[in-house]
């Protein structure tokens, strides 16, 4: 799918004028970009430029100082999410999030952690363990439910001969898989990956592409990635949105964002003016390359 256009795109998530001050520390600078429903929008930028507090305000780990992120529902239902607690923003805001230092339980086994993921649906659908006690239909239901999603989600992720063991034994790349997992038991219409390539070796960069597009392509979930793979960014993200010292410095397609001279400056760290140059220096060794 092509990367939106700000005026036809069907926005899930919109950030609006985004400020986050830590004390003296401004790391983000009045941040406005949108992700549009079906799509990968890709969030990069040098090492500091705020990226991942722009998550943290998404996910409610943080308050913004000032701006709105207003997520907008397949049914259309719209939810601010600076103005949620944090727990409802995964539950009635149906935002997932992996994080950059994996979080999983892992004295639990795989299955156990994506049946975690199900506690508040589990705790409402056993009226907060009366119904449960009481062996109530509605609760068994809806925690064989719990189980058939679980299991398609170690499927999709190829997990399902590890369901019994415990998360820690697992390889590191099947941790970061498990955690996409996790996130999706939770039904989310927006995905948000921290670095979800990271540590991965290019096998498993590759099949974490295919898992990405997978969501994408069957679920209709929306994905926003922070990611410093390149070939992760360019070869999946719809859209990307480079942050530089936490303002924005480039919004469009890869290919464009990819050529953008600030965007080349940023992570070269190098003025606007010296740019024409390494590009010509890079151009010349490609083509020495290819000869
Ligand atoms: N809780 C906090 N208190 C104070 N400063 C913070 C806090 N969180 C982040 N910062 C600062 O905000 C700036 C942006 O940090 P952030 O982690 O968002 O950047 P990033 O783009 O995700 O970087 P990286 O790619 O290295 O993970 C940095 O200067 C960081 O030190």
């Amino acid at each position: 799918m092509a990367a939106g256009n700000a005026t036809t795109m069907d926005p899930v998530l919109s950030v609006e004028h985004v400020t986050m001050r830590f004390g003296g520390l401004t790391a983000v600078k009045d941040l406005s970009f949108t992700a549009a429903r079906g799509e990968v929008t890709a969030l990069i930028g040098p090492n500091g430029a705020g990226k991942t507090t722009v998550f943290n305000c998404i996910t409610g780990f943080y308050k913004p100082t000032t701006g709105m992120l207003r997520m907008t529902h397949r049914g259309g239902d719209v939810h601010l999410l600076e103005r949620m607690p944090d727990f409802k923003i995964s539950q009635v805001g149906r935002v997932a999030r992996t994080f950059q230092n994996i979080r999983l339980f892992g004295g639990m086994t795989v299955l156990e952690n994506l049946l975690v993921a199900q506690h508040n649906m589990l705790m409402r659908a056993s009226g907060m363990t009366v119904l449960g006690i009481l062996g109530f239909k509605r609760y068994h239901d809806a925690a064989a439910e719990a189980v058939d999603r679980a299991r398609h989600w170690l499927e999709q992720t190829q997990l399902i001969d590890r369901a019994d063991d415990p998360a820690a034994d697992l390889p590191y790349g099947a941790q970061r898989r498990l955690e996409i997992a996790r996130a999706m038991c939770t039904g989310p219409e927006l995905l948000c990956l921290d670095e979800p390539a990271a540590g991965l070796n290019p096998r498993e960069s590759a099949d974490l592409n295919t898992l990405l597009l997978d969501i994408r392509a069957k679920e209709g979930t929306s994905i926003l990635l922070i990611e410093h793979d390149m070939s992760v960014v360019m070869q999946i993200s719809d859209h990307v949105v480079v942050l530089e010292y936490g303002k924005k410095i480039a919004d469009g397609k890869p290919e464009a964002v990819r050529n953008d001279p600030s965007v080349i400056a940023a992570y070269l760290g190098v003025d606007d003016e010296e740019v024409e140059a390494v590009e010509h220096q890079l151009d010349a060794m490609a083509g020495e390359a290819a000869q």
